[in-house]
């Protein structure tokens, strides 16, 4: 099996809903984000590749577009929780990227600080405990 992943940062601000009114999350502020997407394969490419990373480069073009610089509740309906965005993000490479590529998504990573991380796994990644 082989994996690789590829990091994109951006910079945006928001603010959490369904806080208590005096939590710090409930104001609005800032984060320099973190995104790491992972994909794997057992077989590579004929070049040796699970895919080309400039095969993400548009994940990296709609994160610039979409959410740098921009207040993401205005962006996502959902809470713009780390969690969420990981979502968001994993939505929107699976339904325009993933069709070409041949590495299958592990999961979407979102860091909103240096210490602290909240990972997405789509269905096909999650164990079945009952
Ligand atoms: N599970 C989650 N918890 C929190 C989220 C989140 O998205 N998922 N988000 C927040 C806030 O956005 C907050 O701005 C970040 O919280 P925190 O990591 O506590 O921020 P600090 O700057 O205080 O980080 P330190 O590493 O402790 O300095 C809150 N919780
Ligand atoms: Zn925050």
């Amino acid at each position: 099996m082989y994996r690789i992943a590829k990091t994109f940062t951006f910079e945006a601000a928001h603010h959490l809903r369904d806080l208590p009114e005096e939590h710090k999350c409930a104001r609005i502020h800032g984060h320099s984000y973190r995104v790491e997407i992972t994909l794997e394969s057992e077989r590579l490419t004929a070049t040796g590749f699970v895919d080309d990373f400039a095969e993400l480069k548009p994940l990296g073009d709609y994160i610039g577009t979409s959410l740098d610089h921009r207040d993401l509740n205005q962006v996502l309906d959902d809470n713009p929780t780390s969690e969420l965005l990981a979502r968001h993000l994993a939505d929107w490479f699976e339904r325009h990227l993933a069709p070409d590529l041949n590495g299958r998504l592990i999961g979407v990573r979102v860091s909103e600080t240096v210490n602290s991380w909240a990972e997405y796994l789509p269905a096909s990644r999650r164990e079945v405990t009952s």
